[in-house]
């Protein structure tokens, strides 16, 4: 069993309520950090309503869900993370808002052995220790949407990271959360990231040059090949500016053209359609 008990996430989007939501549920005392009150309330009804989603499928109880409750608080002042054991960064996907979050971490975070994880996709996990003076702590530990569903956490060392810090947040990961870790190297994307961005872009390709609907495209990947989802309303449950971020990493890294977001991804970005969480993508969602 792992010794980790208390926990800091940064950032609570889609996948910082999720992992709080994970934490909490595994007993563990959990801070969410945000940067206003607003952003908080958001995170706290998502939290909710999964929750309340996971009782009326039998996966918890009534008593869980409000004891996994009271062991989340929000704050906007990260000095609040000084005791915190295990830290784990879900901000937007953008490598100075990450690294930025690492320095004040490496600050504010008074446990000498503190692992400091990120759910990056894409950045290097490298580039985030080197935000820190303690690069050996630092690790990527990379969830999957929607967190409290999917069983895989991908565990992506640097190359200055501890063996120590490997074998903690992997027991921590397991034992505590639950959840099935496969690792990879400090390449953008990962493991599941490496394959599943291209084939988003295909199918995006696919409908912009007219080739096929997005409900053919969708019909096509859920019918065909029994996946959960097709590839457009999957991007638009990842949401439209995290895969073009996504992309936009693996292509610096690679200058594969396979990995560069095209223009109709651009231009929904631009015009706010990111998806589930806006409302509208590829598919509507009712609000
Ligand atoms: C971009 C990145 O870097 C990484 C990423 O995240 S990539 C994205 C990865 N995600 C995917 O590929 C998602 C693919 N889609 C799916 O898996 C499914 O469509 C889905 C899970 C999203 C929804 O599936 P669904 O069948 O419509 O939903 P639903 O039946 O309500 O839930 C599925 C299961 O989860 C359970 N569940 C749902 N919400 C829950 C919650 N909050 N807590 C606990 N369990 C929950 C349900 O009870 C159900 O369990 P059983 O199979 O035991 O009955």
């Amino acid at each position: 069993m792992s010794d980790i008990q208390r926990v800091g996430v940064v950032g609570s989007g889609l996948m910082g309520s999720g992992i709080a939501e994970v934490s909490a549920r595994a007993g563990l005392d959990v801070i969410v950090a945000e940067v206003n009150a607003s952003a908080a309330e958001a995170a706290q009804g998502r939290i909710a309503s999964s929750l309340a989603r996971g009782v009326k499928a039998g996966k918890l109880s009534e008593a869980d869900r409000d004891a996994a409750l009271g062991r989340i608080r929000f704050t906007t002042d990260i000095g609040e993370f000084a005791d915190r054991q295990f830290v784990v960064e879900a901000v937007a996907e953008n490598e100075q808002v990450k690294t930025e979050v690492f320095a004040t971490l490496d600050k504010v975070v008074k446990d000498e052995d503190a692992i400091f994880a990120s759910n990056t996709s894409s950045i290097p996990i490298m580039k985030l220790g080197m935000a820190t003076g303690r690069p050996e702590q630092v690790i990527g530990v990379h969830f999957f949407n929607p967190v409290p569903v999917l069983k895989l956490v991908e565990i992506v060392p640097s190359l200055l990271t501890g063996s120590t810090t490997q074998v903690r947040a992997e027991a921590f990961v397991r034992a505590t959360l639950g959840k099935e870790v496969i690792r990879s190297q400090d390449r953008a994307g990962f493991v599941v990231n490496a394959l599943l961005i291209p084939y988003l872009l295909s199918a995006i390709r696919m409908l912009e040059s007219g080739f096929a609907s997005a409900d053919d495209i969708d019909n096509g990947m859920v019918l065909g090949c029994a996946h959960p989802m097709g590839p457009l309303r999957l991007t638009d449950l990842i949401g439209l500016d995290t895969t073009k971020a996504i992309a936009e990493s693996m292509y610096d890294e690679f200058k594969e053209p396979l990995y560069s977001p095209p223009p109709l991804l651009l231009r929904m970005v631009d015009a706010g359609l990111l998806g589930k969480k806006s409302g509208r993508g590829f598919h509507n969602y009712a609000k």
